[in-house]
């Protein structure tokens, strides 16, 4: 990523992230960024420098602890392997939400061909990727490091995104209509990979529901026809990886999080005030809670802090899923999960809110949903 053009920029703080800026000098106007040649040079933009409290240090190179969980055994129906699946999820979400699924069912071939076909897009020329250039306000598209959007603490990455539901070829459609005929097979592979991760993650809705105590099909029912998010997450090498962050400290503000991370490795999570680092394991998924389904357990199950650090010498990929539910159906959680000893936690929300809120008025980061609750009472009377 170097130098190339001058974009607009966004003021980082907006009237919903609760920091209102007095007048400021305007910001320097931001470049576009080519990761070709940045991920060489040692004096990397100040854009991409975080806070001190932000910066990765050493010692997270501890472990993170995460359950491998036997989707098949689960789905056998085996009364035995079902509890034992159920408590062990249970437990991991309470704690930090995080754990992983071996015995998936997703095809092992359609998995490499999504990882080569993320590789083949992001070598491509930036002027090639931008005809998929992601435009303000819109969750889908390319963006290299979200020049356009933020003014500081730029993640270092490129990232393809785009959205999957039951409409028919809908991820195939996406890439034909984007990016042309010569992008045919990019279209099935993502294809067929977003169908295979919604069955995942239905499957997946099944275990939480029965650890939750609502039954097998209480949240698969809710997520059956759901609108989600396919994203590409590109981590050139870079030579100040103490200084900077592939993505920053966030959590999900979506339902579930399918991810799966290559052999680099970079994922860390914090937990206990510690950032800890969950090792690559290519025959497992990571599950994560999003903020969604946090609202949806009632505050139940945690959507936690997690960031990517980056490396000097590899460049890093992960796909990641995010599951969530039709834009206009109301987030509220089961009567079950309500009672006087666990009173409602959030307010009734649509994704859609939630989904302009992050994307037009406030950088997901620790406290989305909070902010999200504000947000909602100061613009929508209902509240
Ligand atoms: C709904 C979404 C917004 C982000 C992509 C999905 C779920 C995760 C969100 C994100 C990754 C959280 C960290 C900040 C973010 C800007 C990013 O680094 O990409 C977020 C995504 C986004 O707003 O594009
Ligand atoms: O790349 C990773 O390992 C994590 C990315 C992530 O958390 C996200 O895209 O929400
Ligand atoms: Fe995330």
């Amino acid at each position: 990523m170097v130098l190339l053009m001058p974009t607009c920029f966004k003021p980082e703080a907006s009237p919903c992230s609760g920091e209102q800026t007095k007048q400021q000098p305007p910001p320097p106007p931001l470049m576009v960024f080519d990761a070709n040649i940045l991920s060489q040079k040692l004096d990397i933009p100040s854009q991409f420098i975080w806070p001190e409290e932000d910066k990765p240090t050493p010692d997270a190179c501890e472990e993170l602890p995460l359950p491998l969980v036997d989707l098949k055994a689960f789905l056998s129906g085996d009364p035995k392997s079902m509890s034992d699946v159920s408590r062990i999820v249970g437990e991991s979400c309470e704690r930090h939400g995080f754990f992983q699924v071996i015995n998936h069912g997703v095809d092992s071939d359609l998995l490499a061909d999504a990882h080569l076909c993320m590789d083949s897009f992001f070598s491509m020329s930036l002027k090639e990727k931008q005809r998929a250039q992601r435009l303000p306000g819109e969750s889908c598209g390319y963006a290299s490091s979200f020049t356009g959007r933020f003014s500081s603490k730029l993640p270092w990455k490129e990232t393809l995104s785009f959205r999957f539901s039951r409409s028919p070829n809908v991820v195939h459609d996406y890439f034909l209509l984007t990016l042309g005929h010569d992008f045919r097979h990019f279209g099935d592979v993502y294809q067929r990979y977003c169908e295979a991760m919604s069955k995942l993650c239905l499957e997946i809705m099944e275990v939480l529901g029965v650890s939750l105590g609502i039954g097998r099909k209480g949240f698969r029912d809710f997520f059956e026809g759901n609108d989600s998010i396919m994203r590409l997450n590109y981590y050139p090498p870079c030579q100040r990886p103490d200084q900077t962050l592939g993505t920053g400290p966030h959590c999900d503000p979506t339902s579930l999080t399918i991810l799966h991370q290559d052999h680099v490795g970079g994922l860390q999570v914090l937990t206990e005030g510690k950032w800890r680092t969950i090792s690559p394991n290519p025959n497992a998924f990571v599950v994560n809670i999003g903020d969604t389904f946090m609202a949806l357990s009632n505050g139940r199950y945690k959507s936690c802090l997690h960031r990517a650090v980056v490396n000097t010498e590899e460049t890093r990929k992960s796909l990641a899923f995010f599951l969530c539910p039709e834009m206009e159906k109301i987030v509220r959680p089961p009567c079950g999960l309500v009672d006087e000893e666990h009173p409602r936690v959030y307010p009734d929300f649509t994704w859609s809110a939630l989904l302009e809120f992050t994307q037009k008025h406030y950088r997901a980061d620790t406290k989305t949903l909070d902010a999200f609750a504000e947000w909602l009472m100061k613009t929508h009377d209902q509240y």
